[in-house]
């Protein structure tokens, strides 16, 4: 980049601010002859909290100011968490970097001085892929909707709403808060959001960003791809509970996907492994065959 200023884009939140300082550190360290500042602001799904995240619309609730930002070139790279984007991003806006991923699982927070889960009151969550997978986990236990950021969630958890609030690890970690998870749920048991833990930074498609060169990280670039391309296909919409997880082991690419009908709310998960060099290819396949096996066990 000719410039030497870097304006970094950011939802206000604790976790975003914080986000966007890490790629921030990151410019600092590798070119610390550019002047770097974040500049925070309000995104419509910050605005409206008093109603769930499908109901508001979903896509793209937390990136529209932000992308309005970069076009009026208020800001000159925008932060995200990668599971925040809209699969299908404007061509002017492109993803220029994934961060290296940070724990993906969820986890179940108990509210302050518990040591158990109270079974008379609700578990507080805001995503259906999270209600759909604790229906089984947890067959006795009320889903209750919960909105606003970490902090507003954590809060409402202490006041004695819920009997335990299912976030996810990576924003709780990067807060410090690590030592409120009680319980770690595996890959398996509950399927990340596809680029769970994964930060994007995305830009303006004619800027020269080579500034950002090494911060780019390989596996988590494969993994969110991957994922990404599976929901994408799958394209369930906004209130789609759609998720898939990658893995690389050495050579291969471990995809995994949770599939949902919507007309009659069940869903399957299935696994496929390949080549991390055709991640796009290998979350299209696995979509269209859980999709397929999904048809078969209904003629079945
Ligand atoms: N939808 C909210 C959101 N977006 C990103 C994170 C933090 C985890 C991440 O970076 O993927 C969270 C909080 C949560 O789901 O508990």
């Amino acid at each position: 980049m000719t410039k030497n200023k870097i304006i970094i884009g950011s939802r206000e939140s604790a976790l975003a601010v914080l986000q966007s300082e890490m790629v921030k550190s990151f410019l600092n360290k590798e070119h610390p002859e550019l002047h770097t500042e974040i500049l925070t602001m309000k995104t419509t799904g910050d605005k409206i909290l008093d109603r769930t995240l499908d109901k508001i619309g979903g896509k793209g609730l937390f990136v529209k100011e932000l992308d309005l930002a970069l076009i009026e070139k208020r800001s000159d790279i925008s932060v995200h968490s990668l599971k925040d984007m809209p699969m299908e991003v404007p061509s002017e806006l492109p993803l220029l970097a994934f961060s290296k991923r940070e724990d993906p699982r969820d986890v179940l927070v108990l509210p302050k001085g518990a040591d158990h889960l109270d079974k008379s009151k609700p578990l507080g969550c805001s995503s259906l892929r999270r209600t759909l997978q604790l229906k089984e986990l947890y067959p006795d236990m009320e889903v209750k909707s919960i909105r606003g950021n970490l902090q507003t969630r954590l809060r409402k958890l202490d006041e004695g709403e819920y009997a335990g609030l299912i976030l996810a690890a990576a924003g709780l970690k990067r807060l410090g808060l690590e030592n409120r998870i009680s319980r770690y749920f595996t890959v398996e048991e509950m399927l990340p959001a596809a680029g769970q833990g994964i930060l994007a930074v995305q830009g303006r498609a004619e800027e020269d960003y080579s500034c950002l060169e090494g911060y780019c990280d390989r596996e988590a670039w494969i993994c969110g791809t991957a994922e990404r391309a599976y929901v994408k296909y799958l394209d369930g919409g906004c209130s789609s509970p759609v998720a898939a997880y990658g893995e690389l082991h050495g050579d291969t690419l471990l995809l995994r996907g949770l599939y949902y009908r919507e007309e009659d709310g069940t869903y399957i998960k299935g696994q496929l492994e390949g080549d991390p060099l055709r991640a796009e290819e290998l979350g299209i396949t696995l979509a269209k065959r859980l999709k397929e096996s999904m048809e078969k066990g209904e003629s079945s």
